[in-house]
């Protein structure tokens, strides 16, 4: 693995204030993710991966320690980075082509040869026969790959992923995590995933990050076995290292439950 440094995180922690007092959501988060890396950050409700994603997106300013991307300190939303959650926010009265170039657009990075780039990259996420319909004529699996171009379209350096997937239906998702793994490992693209499913945490990442909380705080970084990657998120779940990983992270969440009712 290249190991350009993508993200640094150093002791960052947030403290939420506001008129009910101070909440210390997330402390001490120290990661460095690596260029071409799919990290997942899984945890129980509360433990701050939202938190965490907000102030890599330059959304949510650290109280406390420092967050860079590509060397570069972030505070506010940067195009080096690509942002997609549950919810697709496509425009209804845009067509699937002018979605996509609205990604474009806001970076400030349309030019002659957008279109262009536009009709490969739909082409590659299978939806060459959608370019001129409306968000209300695709499936809700249809439009994550719509959002997922939307996002890459910019060629961002480092893409957050807010459960992406989780509004969809099993098969669906799945082909999803295979479309996004194949297509962010062929750009080279390094992705930080929050997600409450360990099964699609262990199929379709290099390390994954569970989190404990009160406040959020990193308990423990594991590492997934490449043959697990190089099957691919579906093959993945039937190989015979899945179980363990899986088994691992279970017992870290178990165990995180057991220290707050301790
Ligand atoms: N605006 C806010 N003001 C005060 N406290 C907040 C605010 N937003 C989140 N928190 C608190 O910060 C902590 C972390 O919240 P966050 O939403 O980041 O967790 P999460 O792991 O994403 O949760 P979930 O899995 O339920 O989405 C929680 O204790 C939450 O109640």
């Amino acid at each position: 693995m290249n190991k350009e440094k993508v993200l640094e995180l150093k002791e960052l922690s947030h403290i939420y204030v506001n008129a009910s007092g101070a909440h210390l959501a997330v402390q001490h988060i120290n990661l460095v993710v690596y260029k071409g890396e799919f990290i997942s950050l899984v945890g129980p409700s509360g433990c701050g991966k939202t938190t965490i994603l907000n102030m890599i997106a330059g959304l949510l300013a650290p109280t406390y320690g420092e967050l860079k991307v590509m060397g570069e300190t972030i505070s506010s939303p940067s195009p080096r980075l690509g942002y997609m959650q549950q919810q697709d926010y496509l425009f209804p009265w845009r067509t699937i082509m002018q979605n996509v170039m609205l990604g474009l657009e806001i970076s400030g990075k349309a030019d002659a040869k957008s279109k262009q780039k536009i009709v490969s990259l739909l082409d590659e996420l299978g939806l060459e026969q959608s370019a001129h319909k409306y968000p209300h004529q695709l499936s809700g699996g249809m439009r994550q790959r719509v959002a997922l171009a939307r996002t890459l379209i910019t060629d961002p350096d480092l893409l957050l992923l807010d459960e992406p997937f989780s509004a969809l239906d099993l098969h669906i998702k799945m082909q999803l995590e295979e479309l996004v793994q194949t297509t962010l490992g062929r750009l080279g693209k390094t992705a930080i995933l929050v997600t409450h499913d360990l099964s699609e945490a262990v199929a379709i990442s290099n390390r994954v990050v569970v989190l404990g909380r009160n406040p959020g705080h990193i308990r423990k970084i594991i590492t997934i076995p490449r043959e697990l990657k190089e099957a691919g998120p579906i093959e993945a779940r039937k190989h015979p290292l899945y179980q363990a990983c899986f088994d691992e992270i279970w017992h870290e969440l178990d165990e995180e439950m057991e220290r707050e009712e301790g």
